[in-house]
């Protein structure tokens, strides 16, 4: 029987340093679902756990710094990690060893998902860290993804409107973020399109819409998007290109829903084309 051999760049690293949840909808699963399907080698430094199902989150963990320094370590050691991204990381100490690993080692560009509430309202982040966040993960953000609500707390102001969320967006990239997707409100039942605005590092902006789909199937969106644009990255697509690539991944995803759980479920991972 012929073997394939594949050579390590056909199968580019990307790392993600998330939390798990245990439904396997959101966090660290969802980020590795999208590695997978996107065809990245997906490698993870474990932060925090939340138990919990479709209904809710009902507990959570983090892990000790020990050994989330060790995670770092035994993977700066072995592997050529070539794009990463952060999700849920729960308080200032946590924040604040993870931007001292990632000076330390050379994970390449870094993809920040400032995860600070659930889209179902449980909280994620410790509100005495989101200082720490604006001023330590922020600046170290290739791209930045902040949902609507994020974007309020990290700009520190209420949004309305689109100008708003474009200001938003300006002051994220003044606090050293090179790119920022600033993601639309979705919410209202009477809404026909998600609109997300985009502000690369040139200067150049735009906004990427898409229809918006009535489903209680939209868990892992913002971790998808996020894992998607570092795949893309590690594969040598250019900024913008990943993020455009990332939208029309999840959206794909979400419109392809798949009967899981009995409340709040998965988008389909499955339904993308991977290239
Ligand atoms: N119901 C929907 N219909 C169409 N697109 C959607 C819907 N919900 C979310 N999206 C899209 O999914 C992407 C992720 O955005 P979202 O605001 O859900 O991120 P998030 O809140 O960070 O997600 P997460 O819940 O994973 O933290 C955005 O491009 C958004 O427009
Ligand atoms: C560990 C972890 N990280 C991130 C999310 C985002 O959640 P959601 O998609 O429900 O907003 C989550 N539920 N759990």
């Amino acid at each position: 029987m012929k073997r394939d051999v594949f050579m390590a760049n056909e199968y580019p690293q990307v790392m993600t340093i998330a939390g798990s949840d245990s439904d396997g909808s959101a966090g660290m699963q969802a980020d590795l679902h999208t590695f997978f399907t996107r065809k990245v080698y997906g490698i993870s430094v474990m932060t925090a756990c939340v138990a919990g199902n479709s209904y809710g989150i009902h507990a959570s963990i983090s892990l000790p710094l020990d050994f989330i320094n060790q995670e770092f370590a035994d993977i700066a050691a072995d592997f050529k990690v070539k794009a990463a991204k952060t999700g849920m990381l729960a308080d200032s100490s946590l924040i604040k060893n993870v931007v001292q690993n990632y000076k330390e080692y050379d994970f390449g560009p870094l993809v920040v998902d400032p995860v600070i509430m659930t889209k179902h309202g449980n909280m994620l982040l410790e509100e005495s860290a989101f200082e720490t966040l604006r001023e330590l993960l922020v600046p170290l953000a290739t791209v930045i993804t902040p949902n609507f609500y994020e974007s309020e707390k990290l700009a520190d102001m209420k949004i309305n409107n689109d100008d708003d969320l474009v200001t938003a967006a300006h002051k994220l990239q003044q606090m050293g973020a090179k790119n920022v997707v600033a993601k639309g409100y979705h919410q209202d039942s009477n809404q026909t399109e998600v609109r997300d605005f985009v502000l690369l590092e040139s200067g150049k902006s735009f906004w990427l819409s898409a229809p918006y789909h009535h489903t209680t199937h939209i868990n892992g969106t913002g971790d998808s998007l996020s894992a998607c644009i570092a795949a893309e990255i590690a594969k040598g697509t250019d900024i913008e290109q990943a993020i455009r690539i990332a939208k029309n991944y999840v959206n794909t995803a979400i419109w392809n829903e798949i009967a899981v759980g009995h409340k709040f479920g998965p988008i389909n991972h499955w339904a993308p084309k991977s290239e």
